[in-house]
């Protein structure tokens, strides 16, 4: 059988970037996804948007809900102050073993944690299994239809607390509305849209920015 996506996008970082050079690996994958072959990466156009929201907040414990191949998971962990730490998680075991080589190749493993899994069993395990108190910050990037649930869940589980941001991709595409409509009614958010693009794509996307309120 042949290989991947994920792993053809593996081959391309291995080829074409730098061990050691975050840059230079999200680089290389926005190059391949965007001459060769298309994939779901958060991308270059919205990459800069996380990028900036990411250094506002400049977090000690970041979370992730969907590694894939780990482009925003470097994209993320290149930008945290010393001490500081990412937990990514992902259901899909072939996703993150290709997750696990692209943050190694970009030397960020030691910022890392990728816990395999689904965020519905694991958001609840998260304080006890890894001595976690808050998370700062919150990109939500898996599916859409555990963007509520999993938003509910971090509150219910006491990690998030006053100022915590939570990001969340795809909002516009393929389109998060139920989401929307619970962090923009709720009171105990302050949301804002940042309009972009579908990585790669001239199509709309955005992502939401959502302040907890406490
Ligand atoms: O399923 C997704 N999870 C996380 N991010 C995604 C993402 O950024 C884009 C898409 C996507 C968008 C358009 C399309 F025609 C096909 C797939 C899916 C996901
Ligand atoms: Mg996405």
């Amino acid at each position: 059988t042949g290989s991947s996506r994920p792993q053809r996008m593996l081959k391309a970082v291995q080829k074409n970037a730098t061990k050691g050079d975050p840059q230079s690996v999200i680089s290389a994958i926005d190059h391949y996804c965007r001459h060769k072959e298309w994939a779901m990466n958060v991308g270059d156009d919205k990459g800069l948007i996380l990028d900036s929201v990411l250094t506002e907040v400049n977090p000690s414990t970041a979370l992730e809900l969907g590694t894939y191949c780990g482009y925003s998971t470097v994209r993320i962990a290149r930008l945290l102050s010393p001490g500081s730490k990412l937990f990514t998680v992902e259901f899909n075991p072939a996703f993150a073993e290709v997750a696990r080589q692209i943050i190694a190749y970009a030397g960020l493993q030691d910022k890392v944690t990728l816990v395999e899994g689904s965020s519905g069993d694991l958001i609840p395990k998260m304080k006890e299994q890894f001595g976690i108190k808050y998370f700062d910050f919150v990109f939500l990037d898996h599916w859409k239809d555990r963007y509520v649930p999993d938003t509910k869940l971090l509150e219910d589980c006491g990690l998030l607390k006053k100022g915590s941001v939570l990001l969340a991709d795809n909002v516009i595409c393929p389109g998060a509305p139920e989401y929307l409509k619970y962090v923009r009614n709720s009171p105990r958010y302050e949301s804002r849209y940042y309009k972009s693009n579908l990585e790669y794509t001239k199509v709309e996307d955005g992502l939401e920015k959502s302040v907890f309120l406490g």
